[in-house]
């Protein structure tokens, strides 16, 4: 089968937006799957984090289903959500508009550029959950809130949460890759705690508005940045009244950078604003087998180095950053 693709990013979150919406595609469930697993390997077709498939809504402007690279299927992807966005709003030439989710209908918006030169977006990171039933994190406890997990690691404190896909966060004073990788991976085996996985992130504080977020993506493993990851971070560093909340907070991440704004609102319930670029890398298309990946092949790219160059500006400003 040949599809026609766009390859982009936020914050360096990379992934392949598949539109089913009006190019007519219809897929099984286990063909997007495996579209994902094959399409995602790195040094292969294309590679990436996952894939974003946009799909039409009676309810929304659009939907988005996100998959990641081991063909699992995540609740919600915020760096996703605003590539998705940037597509429908281009598609539908509005400013502003409603995307559905797999857990809600959200807005995204185009909003005034982050940094010189980077089109960027805005959309809603909800519903949150502090329940570690939502996760769902196995635990009599009502909340878990900075909290030792002693079966992924014996000093490390946790706070858990769902955005609605589930979290893990822990603040620390020194990020170590090597260690996010390897708690990250461990959280992910413990099925009878976490029996749907997590993602895990690390923060550190920079400053009173700024921290830097590294996260290990369930689904993937170490990424450049996860926008869901960077909501929960923030909401969990306001939570323990080290950002403030209902201010723009800047997140650096190893791929770049994005504004987060947490609220608690009146009823209690919390409401998370992530913002942030939405770049396209490429387009093309390929020859997808979905029965057997040796036949499936790339048949043509056309890139957007424009957009690529401005955002490697950003990137490394960012880096001094951190
Ligand atoms: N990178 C995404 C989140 C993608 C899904 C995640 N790996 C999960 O399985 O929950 C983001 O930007 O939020």
């Amino acid at each position: 089968m040949n599809i026609e693709f766009l390859k982009c990013h936020g914050s360096g979150n990379d992934f392949i937006i598949i539109d089913e919406w009006t190019k007519g595609y219809r897929f099984t469930e286990e063909e997007r799957k495996e579209a994902a697993i094959q399409l995602s390997r790195r040094n292969s077709i294309i590679g990436s984090d996952g894939i974003l498939f946009v799909i039409g809504s009676s309810n929304a402007d659009a939907k988005m289903r996100m998959f990641n690279s081991d063909g699992s299927e995540a609740e919600m992807c915020g760096n996703g959500l605003r590539c998705v966005a940037r597509y429908a709003i281009e598609k539908l030439k509005k400013e502003s508009l409603m995307i559905e989710t797999m857990k809600a209908i959200l807005p995204a918006a185009k909003v005034p550029d982050v940094y010189e030169g980077i089109q960027t977006f805005e959309v809603a990171i909800e519903p949150v959950s502090l329940n570690p039933a939502s996760l769902p994190l196995q635990t009599g406890k009502a909340s878990w809130k900075e909290t030792i997990i002693p079966e992924i690691d014996k000093e490390l404190t946790f706070t858990a949460l769902s955005v609605p896909n589930p979290h893990l966060v822990t603040i620390v004073e020194k990020v170590s890759d090597e260690q996010v990788k390897a708690v990250g991976k461990k959280a992910n085996e413990l099925k009878q705690l976490l029996p749907n996985g997590t993602n895990v992130s690390f923060v550190k504080i920079i400053n009173e508005s700024t921290i830097f977020v590294r996260t290990y993506e369930r689904g993937v493993g170490l990424t450049n940045a996860c926008g869901t990851a960077m909501s929960a971070a923030t909401l969990v560093s306001c939570l323990l009244g080290r950002q403030p909340l209902n201010e723009v907070i800047t997140v650096l991440n190893p791929g770049g950078m994005v504004q987060t704004v947490a609220e608690v609102r009146g009823d209690e319930s919390y409401s998370i604003k992530l913002r942030g670029n939405a770049t396209y890398e490429f387009s093309g298309s390929v020859q997808l087998d979905f029965h057997n990946a040796e036949k499936s092949d790339l048949i043509e790219t056309q890139d957007f180095p424009e957009e690529t160059a401005a955002y490697k500006k950003m990137a490394d400003y960012a880096k001094t950053m951190a």
